[in-house]
């Protein structure tokens, strides 16, 4: 990435590199926050919220839903992509347009030219909730970026190495942070910590995260 390719983005949205191919964009959400909200609020009405089971058979603590022409689900049988909901049996909501458009220009503000994500994975966490370090590895197509962004409540996001093992460095993220990562970053570990008990003007106590990926 070169410093000119950054000249046009006001000063607030230039990149954090907290890895090779991984940034983090303060606030690039932030203008269409409340949209975005809007937009969760109609997709989770259709394929509401919910706490899927790992292979292991716990409970996750984040309470999930999907939009776009895939969903990522998990139950005893595994991890995998779908274009169905478990739930009703019917396609995912699609993706609006205020979904791609936000994935698109941030990929492409970290140097990510043409994602068109097929996936929106939406995460909710309450107080006590949380995800482990983990791979984004369902998805066909390693070359595509992985792009997240943080609504409501702040949590610390922590990015690891290409080894579970390797320790990884805890990011405070924000309302409105987006982070991306792909390349040679794509495969690195990442999670949150536990989210504290809050309450955000926008979302309560909760923190939304939206992933987009492309699964196909
Ligand atoms: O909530 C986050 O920031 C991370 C979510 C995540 O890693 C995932 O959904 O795979
Ligand atoms: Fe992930």
């Amino acid at each position: 990435m070169t410093p000119d390719l950054f000249d046009d983005l006001p000063a607030e949205h230039l990149p954090e590199i907290i890895a090779e191919g991984a940034v983090i964009l303060r606030r690039f959400a932030l203008d269409r926050a409340e949209r975005l909200l809007g937009v969760i609020g109609e997709v989770t009405e259709l394929a509401p919220l919910r706490r899927m089971k790992t292979p292991g058979g716990h409970a996750m603590s984040v309470a999930m839903s999907c939009c776009g022409e895939q969903g990522w689900v998990t139950d005893t049988r595994g991890y995998r992509y779908q274009s169905d909901d478990p739930l009703s049996g019917r396609p995912w909501p699609s993706m609006r347009d205020v979904f791609r458009t936000l994935a698109r220009e941030a990929a492409s503000a970290a140097g990510y030219e043409g994602f068109c994500p097929d996936a929106c994975l939406i995460n909710r966490y309450e107080p006590g909730a949380k995800m482990g370090l983990h791979q984004d590895r369902d998805e066909h197509d390693f070359k595509q970026p992985i792009v997240s962004v943080t609504l409501g409540l702040s949590q610390v996001f922590q990015f690891g190495g290409l080894r579970r093992n390797e320790r990884p460095v805890n990011i405070p993220l924000h309302h409105g942070d987006v982070v991306v990562w792909g390349g040679p970053a794509r495969l690195r570990y990442h999670g949150v910590l536990t989210l504290k008990a809050g309450d955000h003007p926008l979302t309560g106590p909760c923190r939304y995260n939206l992933t987009f990926r492309r699964a196909r």
